[in-house]
């Protein structure tokens, strides 16, 4: 018999023996969609996964398995067991799926974002704290500053009567955020002064995670083992070295005059902090998950933000007379005037429940066999938490599809709006998130009344990605004074 004949029997013999452990597996008793050879769900997903899985929770539950590639997948959405998964039992689930992207671009597992527990809970403390310091210090000198400069360029745009399309500028204000606090660093808004930070970080990372996105057959397909990390490789590593040379260059220059007891910046806070080893890899996979994680989540929230305004005039309405009457004279809503003005703050919830930016959180992975509110759990397994699905559930929520920020009025809805995942792994820019969003939005409301460019409703269908947004669009801006 010839090698030919030899590899096509084992794959025959692979693919049956990997059909009949997907579908018809005696110890399985979660229900799940019918599972292709090798594949499993890979290529059912479908351009909007959250919708498939969610349709498919309908079908076979709230706690259903399906397999990515060789990773058995426990798909949950329910908001109960989240809690007793993410929360209740979150060391038996606190890690990531050990996946060749995740592993090639954190320099073996070196950062916040896709550490294992312990090195995880080492950097989440230095994170956090840095976080702390900055709260007390001058979060808001930074927010206050970007967000002067937004609605600067904003004017410029109203002043000429232009279309303004949001989606990059609010990725320049949250871009310069992160930036200014992190590295004391800051893009202009003028094109093409921001070269560096355009060409050696934005545009690096978006094509990453273009590459890299959700169900990669690279990443789950274990048989393809070392051919993954050399294909992996291949296709991010000039990217990936454009992000970590401007990352290390930053470095050199902060080391050159930190000094420990009057840190400048999170950055100076994170180099002068002890590490257990692999000091360097550590600092700068954690600085590239500050701007990775950053930037585009609380960008796209506000481009959401400004599709919802467009298609509810009578909503942004509301929130533009509660502004104006607790600023009043003032010109400029501050972080303390949220408090007085609930009805905008529940605006911000209400997008973040409708389009939630990462709908499907982060993965992470299951360390012991064992079983939780009567399902079984094993070794290995990804954990998928479908925060989409429990924020569209008619449990929970009235006609969940409509836009009714006064839902939030009445009810924080804390047990199931989930947008930043629970657990002490959540996200931990939550505040800063919270924070910036408040500053543009009330912002934005006080001084331009939005409407879309055309007069017609914006289509609010989603595009599935890093973060999950609108299709372009532009609007027109009124000055309110
Ligand atoms: C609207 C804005 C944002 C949303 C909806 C969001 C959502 C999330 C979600 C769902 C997770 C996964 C948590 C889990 O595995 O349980 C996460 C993790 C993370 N987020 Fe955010 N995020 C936002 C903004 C930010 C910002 C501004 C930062 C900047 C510092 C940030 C940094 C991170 C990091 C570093 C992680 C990984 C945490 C870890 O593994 O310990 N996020 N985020």
């Amino acid at each position: 018999m010839g090698l030919i004949s030899i590899a096509i029997i084992t794959i025959v013999f692979l693919a049956i023996y990997s059909f009949y452990k997907k579908n018809f597996d005696p110890k399985e008793k979660l229900k799940g969609p019918l599972q292709l050879p090798i594949f499993g769900s890979l290529l059912s997903l479908g351009k909007l996964p959250h919708h498939t899985l969610m349709r498919w929770a309908n079908k076979y539950g709230k706690v259903f398995r399906l397999y990515m590639g060789d990773y058995r997948t426990v798909v949950v959405s329910d908001p109960v067991m989240i809690r007793e998964i993410w929360v209740k039992n979150f060391e038996i689930f606190s890690d990531r799926p050990h996946l060749p992207t995740f592993e090639y671009l954190s320099d073996g597992y070196h950062d916040l974002s896709s550490s294992d527990y312990t090195l995880w809970k080492h950097n989440r403390s230095i994170v956090g704290n840095a976080f702390s310091k900055m709260k007390l210090k001058n979060v808001g000198t930074h927010l206050d500053r970007q967000c002067k400069l937004l609605l600067k360029r904003m004017k410029e745009f109203q002043d000429s009567g232009e279309v303004f399309y949001p989606r990059n500028h609010l990725k320049k204000f949250s871009l310069n955020i992160i930036l200014s606090m992190v590295f004391s660093e800051e893009v202009s808004y003028d094109e093409g002064v921001s070269g560096r930070v355009l060409e050696q970080l934005i545009k690096p990372m978006d094509r990453i995670f273009e590459l890299s996105g959700t169900g990669n057959p690279l990443d789950f397909i274990k048989i393809l083992g070392p051919v993954s990390m050399f294909l992996i490789k291949l296709m991010v590593q000039k990217d990936y070295h454009l992000i970590k040379g401007y990352l290390s260059q930053l470095y050199e220059e902060h080391l050159k005059n930190v000094d420990p007891n009057n840190p400048r910046d999170l950055f100076d806070q994170i180099i002068t902090s002890e590490y257990p080893s692999a000091k360097e890899k550590n600092i700068l996979g954690i600085s590239s998950d500050m701007i990775s994680a950053g930037t585009d989540t609380s960008a796209t929230t506000l481009f959401w933000f400004f599709l919802y305004m467009c298609n509810n005039p009578h909503i942004q309405e509301k929130a533009y007379n509660e502004i104006k009457d607790i600023v009043g004279s003032d010109k400029e809503v501050l972080l303390s005037h949220r408090i007085s003005t609930p009805y905008t703050y529940a605006i911000i919830k209400e997008i973040l429940r409708i389009r939630p930016i990462g709908p499907l959180s982060i993965p992470r992975s299951c360390n012991e066999d064992c079983q939780i509110g009567g399902f079984e759990f094993y070794k290995g397994d990804q954990l998928i938490m479908n925060i989409f699905a429990v924020h569209h559930d008619e449990q929970y929520w009235t006609e969940p599809d409509r836009f009714i920020p006064e839902r939030f009025l009445s009810n924080n809805h804390a047990e199931y709006w989930i947008p930043f995942s629970i657990g002490p792994r959540n996200c931990v820019g939550l505040n800063l998130a919270l924070d910036e969003i408040y500053i543009a939005v009330a912002n934005i409301l006080f001084n331009y009344k939005i409407t879309s460019e055309s007069g017609n409703l914006i289509d609010d269908t989603e595009v599935f990605g890093l973060t999950t947004h609108p299709n372009d669009f532009g609007v027109k801006l009124e000055s309110r004074f």
